[in-house]
């Protein structure tokens, strides 16, 4: 597999860049260069865009632990017809995913602001996070946040094999490549039914 941006999406992301470029200035946000920012924030989050073919318009989906707005940006603008939570702790990259919501603009990308296991439910039909934990821990918020039996979507290096899983969870690698940062995984979690 390998991620390919929509032609359509080059302009919003564009001016996403720009205003990541001019907060980061004065409030830190990332530590990553300005010529990897394209790559590894956005290209990487288009992998996720397969996944969402199978929702449908008024769908949940939430990005755990969110930062700026990644991989959430890129999947809220190629998918105008789902609502799309930016979930995550800090106050100041909330701010500034909340400003790009606007200025883009990307109405259907919300800001949802709290601790993961604080937050009461989001009930969301699909998770996605990535830089945020290992496998286990992802699993235990996505117990809470996602709707029985909803997909959740890591995205991990190579080394993903050697987190643990809770019991009763089964994880789907999708291994795929980025131009210049090498190969990474896409891993699908998923809870196994329970026995009725
Ligand atoms: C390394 S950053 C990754 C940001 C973004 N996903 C990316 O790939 O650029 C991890 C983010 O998770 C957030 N975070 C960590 N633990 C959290 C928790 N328990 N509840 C909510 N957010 C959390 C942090 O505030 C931080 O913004």
């Amino acid at each position: 597999m390998e991620p390919r941006l929509p032609a359509a999406l080059n302009a919003p992301l564009g001016r996403f860049l720009v205003l990541l470029d001019r907060w980061n200035r004065t409030h830190a946000l990332t530590a990553l260069p300005p010529g990897e920012r394209r790559e590894e924030l956005l290209l990487d989050a288009a992998i996720l865009l397969p996944f969402l073919e199978a929702l449908p318009p008024g769908a949940r989906v939430a990005d755990l632990g969110t930062g700026m707005g990644c991989p959430a940006i890129v999947l809220a603008l190629a998918r105008p017809d789902l609502e799309i939570l930016a979930v995550d702790a800090s106050t100041k990259k909330l701010a500034f995913v909340r400003q790009a919501a606007l200025e883009l603009p990307v109405p259907n990308l919300k800001a949802v602001h709290g601790r993961l296991e604080e937050l009461p439910p989001l009930g969301a039909d699909l998770g996605t996070a990535k830089a945020l934990g290992a496998l286990g821990q992802l699993a235990g918020w996505w117990g809470r946040h996602g709707k029985a039996g909803s997909p959740f979507l890591a995205l991990k290096g190579p080394e993903w094999a050697q987190e643990p899983l809770p019991a009763g969870w089964l994880a789907t690698p999708h291994p795929y490549g980025l131009p210049t940062r090498g190969q990474r995984v896409v891993v699908e979690l998923r809870q196994a039914a329970q026995p009725s």
